[in-house]
């Protein structure tokens, strides 16, 4: 069985790229159990100590997300006290380019000093490891901590309460009393940068960090399309009528547990541009010019103890940041045409 697979991989490998050879592996072992297993023992694992990724600082004194070994994991373990099978307990996260299969692991049961100092790494939470991770690592380690949290979450069938059990690779678990099967879920979430043709709408919520402004954002109710969501949030939370929707980009955001964020430009009459805040929801929300955005994007964010705080926006690693970059573009581009400085 395992050699036809290793061969099958192998006539993939010749007779596709190296992305299609990959997804296939992959699929592969979101679907084959001893395919998984015999694939744990050449992987690379990211640890998480209470869903916290585990960062190591790299001799240029960068922080990178940790990447474990299976023989270096296997010996970390037996010398913090844990049996080395443990590392069947991770799930299936992707390949590296390489097309080495990587995995995350939660360790939060072990002491967490003794295997930072065994890793030479520290656990690190999430949001901060945001700000010190090299821009292509920070989803990844927001993947790693994801999958996890649904796993914790989702240990019981909500039909009957009995216990699910995972797959190999962790792509799904079941109910054996139910017969239900239950895959890894995201919110969707619809995010949009409102535009009245010189200026952008941004808001804050009362949780934001002093000073930061973002685009408006909403979760999507069941049945209802991006541009239905993206409508109702705008007058919901600004009271204005949106139009000319245009797609951006998409994101998996893990907070507050795994939404799946869509990001839209949109614009309103400029002649209707007076916002009505739902204050329940939003502190404030306000229309910013040309020069105040391209001020914010080059400056890092506000130290939270200034008072009063300093106007910035997302940083990068956040679609909102995209959303932004991408509008002041325009607007620099369409000055240039009308020659504004
Ligand atoms: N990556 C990025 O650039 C950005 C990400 N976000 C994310 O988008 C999420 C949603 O944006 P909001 O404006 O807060 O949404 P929102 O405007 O829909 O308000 C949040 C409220 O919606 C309700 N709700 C409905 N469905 C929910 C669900 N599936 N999960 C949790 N709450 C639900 C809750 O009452 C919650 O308090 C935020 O939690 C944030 O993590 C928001 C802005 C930027
Ligand atoms: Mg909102």
């Amino acid at each position: 069985m395992l050699q036809s697979f290793k061969l099958c991989n192998l006539v993939l490998s010749r007779s596709f790229s190296g992305y299609v050879s990959r997804m296939r592996y992959l699929t592969r072992l979101k679907e084959d159990d001893e395919a998984c297993r015999e694939a744990l023992k050449s992987g690379n694992f990211l640890l998480y100590h209470k869903l916290s990724p585990l960062l190591r600082k790299t001799s240029s004194s960068i922080y990178k997300l940790a990447s474990l070994k299976t023989s270096d994991l296997e010996q970390i373990l037996e010398k913090v006290g844990k049996d080395k099978l443990f590392v069947n307990e991770s799930f299936l996260l992707g390949c590296t380019d390489m097309g080495e299969p990587q995995f995350s692991l939660e360790v939060g049961d072990i002491d967490r000093s003794a295997l930072e100092q065994e890793c030479r790494g520290m656990f690190v939470d999430l949001r901060k490891a945001f700000f010190m991770l090299p821009g292509p690592e920070s989803p990844l380690a927001a993947k790693g901590q994801a999958l996890l949290r649904w796993h914790q979450t989702n240990c019981f069938c909500s039909a009957t309460g009995q216990p699910t059990v995972r797959n190999q690779s962790g792509s799904l678990r079941v109910c054996h009393s139910s017969g239900i099967t239950y895959y890894p879920k995201m919110a969707p979430v619809v995010i949009v940068l409102v535009s009245d043709g010189s200026r952008c709408l941004l808001a804050r919520q009362a949780m934001f960090p002093p000073g930061m402004y973002s685009a408006l954002s909403g979760f999507c109710d069941m049945g209802e399309s991006v541009e239905e969501a993206l409508r109702r949030e705008v007058a919901e939370e600004v009271g204005l009528e949106v139009e000319n929707l245009q797609y951006s980009g998409s994101q998996h955001w893990p907070f507050p547990q795994s939404s799946f964020m869509l990001a839209c430009h949109a614009t309103v009459n400029p002649d209707k541009t007076q916002v009505n805040i739902d204050k329940a929801e939003l502190e404030d929300a306000r229309w910013f010019t040309y020069e105040e955005i391209s001020e914010a994007l080059q400056k890092p964010p506000s130290d939270p103890r200034r008072d009063p705080p300093v106007f910035w926006v997302p940083p990068s690693y956040a679609i909102a940041n995209q959303l932004i970059q991408e509008w002041a573009n325009q607007q620099q581009l369409s000055r240039k045409l009308h020659g504004i400085k």
